[in-house]
């Protein structure tokens, strides 16, 4: 099949290489020039592990454009996988999608039957996909260009393990108001539901996953199902972490209540892990964007807006804590470990860290960093003075009254916390992610800080 993924960004990468690998012939269409430069020459322009290995195994079946016209030659799919930010009022932004729409429009060819869109949308935005598509179908100049089918397909992969849940996914998702989509789509992700493909060996099967799910449905509901999705695990996150500020009061260790509640089949151990709370490129933009469509319904998304308030708060939170252990902050010196919204990626949307930062420089403090890939990123983005980084977490834990650890990095708990010890000033070590052996780091003399425990 002749493929072309527009946006070549954290979710068409993988899902396009993930195509390719599959046997299919994939054009990456992007308008960032930069991006598709450094694509031809087999650079992954972020980082996601194994997308370099994958890019390797499928060369033969890819090629990169920023030209659609050239790029939607021969095409009979179109993936859309282009951003939908969150606008100034939290809604979704459809500029990009909007844009893709008009070039298909334009440049789509006879061949192409099909355009299924990836990126989360608004509610109803896949029929708007339909008309805007089609506009010229139903006037008078249809210029030798045949009818679209339009299919919603969200994507539930995690950055970090973004090929891992492309190939293994929990489910597949397949909305379509005709039928015909519906069974194209299903019959391109078959190899991944029948899961009768080898897979490389960077990605080894899961034990026991003969078969993925496919819930086959109408475009709305398919559209619903992605927004429900991240706002339910929103939800599930915010409600450890109130339970987490509950156990500092009461007492009581969350990791234990954790796993207490989690073993309940009904409730589960995943996404009970307390902390800083959520960020991302995701969470944050969708449960706004749910808030605010509910809102021009007349109906106020109680329990979700509640997720927010917790989320935002955890980041506050945690610096209380550091002010009641080392009181005022003005020129303390505080060093931020992890800088990524989570481990095994570079992407600093939504991080909690900026806003740990940009709290603690209000209040005086010097702030040093460390991440180990998304460092030169988060430097390159500030213009703030008061901020050193370095890419030896040492140099940076060296001489700091306290240490947070915002992303739960392996190297972080691996440090060597006798040289830590050492090399601060202070003794205060802030575990944003309870990732911490904290025993360990009491007996060598730290005061240590988790949440919820
Ligand atoms: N990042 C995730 O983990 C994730 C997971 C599931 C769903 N999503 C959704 O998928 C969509 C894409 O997210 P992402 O994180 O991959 O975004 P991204 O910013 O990493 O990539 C988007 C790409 O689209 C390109 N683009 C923008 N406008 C374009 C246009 N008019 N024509 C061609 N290319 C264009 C950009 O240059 C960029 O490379 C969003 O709607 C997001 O909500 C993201
Ligand atoms: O128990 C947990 C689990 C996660 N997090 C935090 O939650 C955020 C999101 O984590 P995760 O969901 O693993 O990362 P994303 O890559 O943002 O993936 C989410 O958002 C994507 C974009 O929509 C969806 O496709 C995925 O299914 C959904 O998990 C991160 O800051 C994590 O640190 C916690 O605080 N506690």
């Amino acid at each position: 099949m002749n493929i072309a993924i527009v946006g070549a960004g954290y979710v068409g990468l993988p899902t396009g290489l993930a195509l390719a690998y599959l046997g299919n012939d994939i054009v990456f269409i992007d308008v960032d020039s930069e991006k598709i430069e450094l694509l031809k020459k087999g650079k992954i322009p972020f980082y996601e592990p194994y997308l370099n290995e994958m890019l390797n195994l499928t060369k033969d079946n890819v090629k990169f454009t920023t030209d659609y016209k050239s790029g939607l030659k021969n095409i009979s799919i179109v993936f859309i996988c282009v951003g939908t930010p969150a606008d100034e009022n939290g809604k979704p932004n459809l500029t990009n999608i909007k844009a893709v729409a008009e070039m298909i429009g334009e440049y789509r060819t006879k061949k192409l039957e099909y355009v299924v869109n990836k990126s989360t949308v608004p509610i109803g935005f896949g029929k708007m996909l339909h008309n805007l598509i089609n506009k010229d179908h139903t006037s008078k100049h249809i210029k030798g260009k045949n009818y679209i089918t339009v299919v919603s397909n969200p994507e539930f992969l995690r950055e970090g393990s973004a090929l891992y849940d492309t190939f293994y996914p929990d489910r597949i998702v397949v909305g379509s108001d005709e039928i015909n989509g519906i069974e194209a789509v299903s019959q391109l992700y078959s190899p991944i539901v029948n899961q009768n493909f080898t897979p490389p060996s960077f990605l080894q099967r899961p034990n026991g996953l003969s078969a993925v799910p496919i819930v086959t449905t109408d475009l709305c509901s398919a559209e619903l199902i992605k927004y429900a999705a991240n706002a339910f695990l929103a939800m599930k996150i915010s409600f450890i972490n109130e339970i987490a500020n509950l156990c500092e009061k009461v007492g009581g260790d969350i990791n234990e209540v954790a796993k207490g509640i989690g073993l309940d089949s009904r409730i589960g151990r995943k996404f009970l892990n307390a902390g800083i709370g959520w960020g991302g490129s995701c969470f944050g933009k969708d449960t706004s964007a749910l808030i605010e469509m509910a809102k021009e319904y007349g109906l106020k998304l109680h329990m979700i807006e509640a997720a927010r308030i917790v989320n935002y708060n955890q980041r506050t939170i945690i610096i209380e804590k550091l002010k009641t252990q080392i009181g005022n902050l003005a020129n303390k010196s505080i060093g931020i470990l992890g800088l990524s919204f989570k481990p095994n990626t570079d992407d600093l949307r939504d991080a909690p860290a900026i806003d740990i930062i940009n709290k603690l420089l209000s209040e005086g403090a010097y702030v040093k960093v460390h991440d180990p890939v998304s460092l030169q990123k988060f430097l390159s983005m500030t213009n703030k003075s008061n901020i050193y980084g370095n890419t030896d977490v040492y140099k940076v834990i060296e001489g700091c009254d306290a240490v947070f650890v915002l992303t739960e990095w392996d190297i972080y708990k691996e440090l060597d916390w006798q040289m830590v010890k050492r090399l601060m000033r202070g003794n205060v070590v802030i575990d944003g992610r309870n990732a911490l052996n904290r025993e360990l780091l009491i007996k060598s003399g730290f005061i240590y800080i988790g949440v919820g425990r």
